[in-house]
C-alpha cells in the first residue's frame, strides 16, 4: 500500500488543496498519506506543533497515571472511538489516519475485540513500528505482521462467542502519525447469521456503548451509499452524546455517490452534529482505478465540492480530531490538576506518616542492604584478628590432646607418646586452615541469615557461593604454606620456661574442664537410668566383655557361666539393648574420668613445673607445641587467605549484587522484602505524581501564556468554540484570567493554578480532607 500511496501522491496535481471549512492545507487523496523519507518534514504544519506537544504530554501523563493506579478520580483523557456498521469502512478510516495497513480485514467478523490503538508521534525518528505491550513481542516493523497478530488475537475469540470485551493494546510509533488514542470496535450488525449467538447484536451494542461514553470522542462512520437515517453509529452516538458535542461524523465511500448527494450529506442538514461531517475516500488504489473517475484528486475534480467549505479528506479528518481532542483536554485540565494535586497530597501525607519521608528506591534499598552486610562483615573482621584466630587453632589442637584420654587405660600411655606426631604430622596445616575457613563461612552464613538478607534467599546463595569460590581459589596455597611453616616443629621444639609455665596452666585448666564435663555426663546418666540399675548393667557388661576377651578359656564353672544360668535381673532385662548401651557409656566415662584425674594430679606435681621433666608430663609439652603450631599457622592463614578475602569480599558483594544486576533485577531484589514493597510503591507513586504535576504546571503555564498573547477573541485556539454552561465538565473555559504563573522549574511542585507552593509535609492536618487553610487550590465541589 505504501507503493500505491506513492503512486497516488505522484499523480496528485501540484496545487492540490484539501477543502475544509478550517481552510487548512491538507491532502485530498482521502487515502493514507505517503510515508516520508529520512529528514522529511514533520507530519503536521508548524501551527499544530504546540497542540501536538500538548496532547503528547497529556497522553504521557495518562500513561503515567495508569501505572500508579490512580483510582480515586481516574484521569480520563479521551480516546477516539470508531463505531459504525459492518463494512462501513471503519478499519479503512483508521488505517488512513495511521497511514499504514495493519488492521485485519475479511467478511467473517474479523474485529471481535476492541483494539485500543495508541499512536505515538516520533518526530525525530525514521523508524516506524508497532508494539503489543502485553504480548512482549518487542518492536514489530512489518505491518503485515501486526495485521497477522491482530487477526490471530481476534480469531482466538471462538465463533460461539463472536465478540469479547477484552481489549487488545497496540501502540504505533511513527513520525507520520499524530499523538492520538483510537479504539476500533466490532461493527454493528443488522442481522446475525445462524452460527452467531442470538444475543450478538445487543452484545456489540453494549460493548460500543461502554466505549462511547464521555469523555471519549465518537467517530461515527457511515458509508455514503447507506442512508444516514439507518446509521447505527449515529443512533448510538445520539444516545450517548445527545448534543453531538463530541461526535464527529465520517462519511466513507464518497466515491460511490453522485457529487450532488455527497455534498448534501456533508452539509449536515438532516442529522446535524456540532463537529460536523468529514467526507473521505479510503478505498485501496487498485479498486479506485475501476471508478468512473480514476483521479485520486476526486474532490478537486468535482467543482461542486469547491462551492461550499466542506470538510474533505483524511488530513482534514486528522486535523479536526486533534483540534477536538485538544479542546476537550484543555477544558478538563483544571479538573485533572485538581485530581492529581489531591492524590499527590494524600500520597505525600501517607509517606510522611508511615515512613517519615524517608526517600527510598529499589536501588537505595539494595545499596543499604549491602552496606549493612558490609558493616557486619567489617565488625567480624575486627573480631577475627590474629589473636582470635590463634586461639581458635590452639583450642582445636588442645582438644586433640584431650582426645587421647579415650577411656581405654591400656592404650592411653602409648597414645600420648605418639601425640607429638599426632599434632605435627602432615595434615595439621589443612586442619588449621579448614578450621578457620569453617569458622569464616559459619560467620558469613549467620551474617546473611540476619535481616534484611533473610528476605533474599537468592542473594544469600550468591554471597555464600562467591565466598566459597574466593576461598577455594586460595585454599591450597594457604594449606601448603602453613604445612611448610610447621615442618620444623616436627623435629625440634624449643620453649622458654615462661611458655612451659603458661602451657602447664592451660593443661590444668583444660583437664579440669574436661573432668567437670565428664563428671557431669556421668551424673546425668546415673540420674537417667538409676544408680542400681546402671550398676547392675555395668557389671553385666564387664563380665561379658571379660569372657568375650578370652573365649577359649570359657569356664562353665565361672562366675559368668553361673550368672548366665541365673535369671537376668528384672531391672536389666526390661530395657536390655538400650540399657547395655548406657552401661557401656558409663564404663567409658568412668575410665576417662579416672585417667583425667590421674593426669591432672600428675600435671600438678612439683616435678612438672619445669620442662626438664617433659617425659612425666607430656600433656604440658603438647600444649606448648599446640601454642607454637597455632602461632606459626596463623601468620600464613592470614597472609595467604584472610587478608585477601577480607579485602575482596565487600567489592565482590557490590559487583555481584549491585553493579552486576540490571534495573529490573534490583527492583525484584527489593520487592523480596515484604516490608519494603509498600514503601517502594508509595515512593514510586509519589515520584510519578510529582512528575505528572510538574508536566501539568508546564502545560498550564503554556496555556496561560497563549491566552495572554491571544486574549479572549475568536483567534484564541484554546477558548475557541466554548461557551459557558457552568458545569465545568466540557462546557466552559476553565482558565481564570490571571497572570501566568512563573515558568515551571525542575523541582517545582507548585499548584499550577494557585501558584501555591508544596507544603504538603506540614500544610494540612489530616482528617480525611484538606483543611481550608489555603493549601487546597479550590473549595471542595
Ligand atoms: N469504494 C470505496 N470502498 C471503500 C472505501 N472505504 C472502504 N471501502 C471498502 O469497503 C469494504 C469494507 O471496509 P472496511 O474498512 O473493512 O470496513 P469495516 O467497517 O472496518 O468492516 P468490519 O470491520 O467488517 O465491520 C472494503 O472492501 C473496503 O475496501 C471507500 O472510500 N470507497
Amino acid at each position: 500500500m505504501a507503493d500505491q500511496d506513492d503512486t497516488d501522491s505522484a499523480r496528485r496535481p501540484p496545487s492540490l488543496n484539501d477543502t475544509s471549512n478550517s481552510g487548512r492545507r491538507s491532502d485530498s487523496s482521502g487515502g493514507p498519506p505517503a510515508p516520508r523519507g529520512p529528514g522529511a518534514p514533520e507530519a503536521y504544519p508548524a501551527n499544530q506543533a504546540e497542540f501536538a506537544r500538548l496532547i503528547k504530554t497529556l497522553i504521557e501523563i495518562q500513561n503515567t497515571l495508569k501505572t500508579v493506579n490512580f483510582e480515586k478520580r481516574p484521569l480520563q483523557l479521551p480516546s477516539i472511538v470508531v463505531i459504525g456498521s459492518q463494512s462501513s469502512g471503519k478499519s479503512s478510516v483508521l488505517e488512513a489516519i495511521v497511514g499504514q495497513h495493519f488492521l485485519p480485514k475479511g467478511s467473517n467478523m474479523v474485529t471481535r475485540r476492541p483494539i485500543e490503538l495508541t499512536l505515538v508521534h516520533t518526530p525525530h525518528s525514521t523508524e516506524q513500528y508497532g508494539e503489543f505491550p502485553e504480548l512482549g513481542l518487542g518492536k514489530i516493523h512489518d505491518f503485515d505482521q501486526i495485521r497477522k497478530t491482530l487477526t490471530d488475537l481476534n480469531l482466538a475469540v471462538p465463533d460461539s462467542e463472536c465478540v469479547s470485551d477484552k481489549p487488545i493494546d497496540l501502540r504505533i510509533y511513527s513520525a507520520q502519525v499524530p499523538d492520538l488514542k483510537l479504539v476500533d470496535l466490532p461493527g454493528y450488525i443488522q442481522i446475525h447469521n445462524r452460527n452467531q449467538p442470538a444475543a450478538l447484536k445487543s452484545q456489540i451494542q453494549q460493548l460500543c456503548e461502554r466505549y462511547i461514553q464521555a469523555p471519549n470522542i465518537i467517530l461515527a462512520v457511515c458509508a455514503a451509499d447507506v442512508d444516514l437515517a439507518n446509521s447505527e453509529a449515529l443512533l448510538a452516538s445520539r444516545r450517548a452524546d445527545p448534543l453531538g458535542l463530541r461526535t464527529l461524523g465520517v462519511i466513507t465511500k464518497m466515491d460511490t455517490v453522485e457529487p450532488e448527494t455527497g455534498r448534501g450529506i456533508l452539509l449536515n442538514k438532516d442529522y446535524p452534529l456540532q463537529l460536523g461531517y468529514v467526507g473521505v475516500i479510503c478505498k485501496p488504489l487498485k479498486q479506485r482505478d475501476h471508478l468512473p473517475d480514476k483521479s485520486s484528486a476526486y474532490y478537486e475534480l468535482h467543482p461542486i465540492y469547491q462551492e461550499q467549505p466542506l470538510k474533505l479528506g483524511v488530513t482534514t479528518l486528522r486535523n479536526t480530531l486533534i483540534a477536538v481532542l485538544e479542546r476537550h483536554m484543555i477544558v478538563n485540565l483544571r479538573d485533572i490538576v485538581d485530581a492529581v494535586q489531591t492524590e499527590l497530597d494524600e500520597t505525600r501525607y501517607q509517606f510522611k506518616v508511615h515512613y517519615s519521608d524517608q526517600r527510598i528506591s529499589a536501588e537505595s534499598y539494595a545499596m543499604d542492604s549491602l552496606d549493612q552486610l558490609k558493616r557486619r562483615f567489617k565488625e567480624f573482621t575486627t573480631r577475627f584478628g590474629r589473636t582470635e584466630i590463634r586461639e581458635e587453632i590452639r583450642r582445636m589442637l588442645e582438644e586433640r590432646v584431650m582426645d587421647v584420654y579415650d577411656g581405654r587405660p591400656l592404650y592411653w600411655q602409648r597414645k600420648l607418646e605418639r601425640t607429638q606426631s599426632l599434632l605435627t604430622k602432615s595434615g595439621v596445616g589443612r586442619w588449621s586452615t579448614q578450621l578457620i575457613v569453617d569458622t569464616l563461612l559459619h560467620n558469613l552464613q549467620s551474617m546473611v541469615s540476619a535481616k534484611p538478607f533473610s528476605y533474599h534467599e537468592g542473594a544469600r546463595r550468591v554471597v555464600m557461593q562467591f565466598s566459597q569460590e574466593m576461598i577455594r581459589s586460595r585454599y591450597l596455597m594457604a594449606v601448603e604454606q602453613v604445612e611448610n611453616t610447621l615442618k620444623p616443629l616436627k623435629y625440634e621444639v624449643d620453649c622458654t620456661d615462661a611458655e612451659w609455665q603458661e602451657a602447664r596452666e592451660r593443661t590444668i585448666s583444660n583437664l579440669s574442664r574436661e573432668i567437670d564435663s565428664c563428671g557431669r555426663a556421668l551424673r546425668e546418666l546415673r540420674d537417667q537410668v538409676g544408680r542400681k540399675k546402671l550398676n547392675d548393667a555395668v557389671r553385666f557388661v564387664k563380665d561379658l566383655a571379660q569372657d568375650a576377651a578370652n573365649p577359649a578359656e570359657f569356664n562353665p564353672h565361672s562366675r559368668l557361666a553361673a550368672r548366665l544360668r541365673q535369671p537376668m535381673p528384672v531391672s536389666v532385662a526390661a530395657h536390655f539393648p538400650r540399657l547395655l548401651d548406657k552401661a557401656r557409656e558409663a564404663i567409658y566415662l568412668r575410665h576417662r574420668l579416672l585417667t583425667l584425674k590421674y593426669r591432672l594430679a600428675a600435671t600438678k606435681i612439683r616435678a612438672c613445673r619445669t620442662q626438664s621433666n617433659r617425659v612425666i608430663c607430656p600433656e604440658v609439652f603438647l600444649h606448648t607445641l599446640a601454642a607454637k603450631l597455632a602461632h606459626n599457622a596463623v601468620l600464613f592463614i592470614q597472609v595467604e587467605l584472610l587478608n585477601e578475602f577480607f579485602f575482596q569480599f565487600p567489592r565482590e558483594l557490590d559487583n555481584r549484587l549491585y553493579y552486576g544486576l540490571n534495573k529490573d533485577q534490583i527492583y525484584q531484589f527489593a520487592r523480596e522484602n515484604p516490608h519494603i514493597v509498600h514503601q517502594l510503591d508509595l515512593a514510586d507513586r509519589k515520584a510519578k505524581l510529582e512528575e505528572v504535576m510538574q508536566k501539568l504546571v508546564g502545560i498550564v503555564h503554556e496555556v496561560n501564556q497563549h491566552q495572554q498573547q491571544h486574549p479572549g477573541g475568536a483567534s484564541s485556539r484554546f477558548s475557541e468554540g466554548y461557551t459557558s454552561t457552568g458545569n465545568g465538565s466540557g462546557g466552559y473555559y476553565p482558565y481564570p484570567n490571571h497572570t501566568a504563573p512563573p515558568p515551571p522549574s525542575a523541582h517545582s511542585s507548585q499548584h499550577p493554578f494557585t501558584g501555591a507552593n508544596d507544603h504538603s509535609s506540614h500544610h494540612y492536618h489530616y482528617s480525611g480532607a484538606y483543611s481550608s487553610t489555603g493549601s487546597r487550590p479550590y473549595p471542595p465541589q
